[in-house]
């Protein structure tokens, strides 16, 4: 038997969630891995950075919006098997941010009911998550 061995690819991820219990999407621009497909912002773990530092960042560079670690609540983790890499993504949901969230890096920005996230293609890994959404929102 072959044995299927992949590199763990650790990225961390967070539904922003407005006061209307809307979440944030953004859209993968032209050009990258998965173009076209809507997903949660955030990205890989770099070294030396927390999961926690990484989607604060990650917040900033691509929304322009400020949030701290202590602002971030897990609420679950995709766990998927990429053609050339293991996904391993845990998913945060964040209520506490300030600024208006404007796409810096040239993709769409969408806020959507979670029942509604069905209606947006997402890359693979994320569909185990939409439940946890539906069922906290
Ligand atoms: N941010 C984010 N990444 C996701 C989600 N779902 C998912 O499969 N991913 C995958 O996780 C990886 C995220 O890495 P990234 O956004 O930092 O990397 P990237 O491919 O844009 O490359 P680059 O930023 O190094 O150019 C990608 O392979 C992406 O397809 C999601 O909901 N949010």
């Amino acid at each position: 038997m072959k044995t299927d061995v992949k590199p763990v690819l650790l990225v961390a991820a967070c539904a922003l969630v407005d006061p209307d219990g809307r979440v944030l999407i953004a859209q993968r621009p032209e050009g990258k891995p998965l173009a076209g497909l809507w997903e949660f912002p955030g990205g890989k773990v770099e070294p030396g950075e927390t999961p926690e530092q990484t989607v604060v960042r990650e917040i900033e560079e691509e929304l322009g919006l400020e949030t701290k670690t202590a602002c971030l609540a897990p609420l679950t983790f995709a766990s998927h098997a990429y053609e050339s890499f293991h996904l391993l993504m845990p998913l945060y949901v964040c209520r506490r941010f300030w600024g208006i969230a404007q796409p810096r890096e040239g993709q769409a920005i969408k806020w959507v009911r979670p029942n509604r996230l069905r209606d947006y293609p997402m890359p693979p890994a994320d569909d185990p998550l939409i439940p946890f959404l539906i069922d906290l929102l």
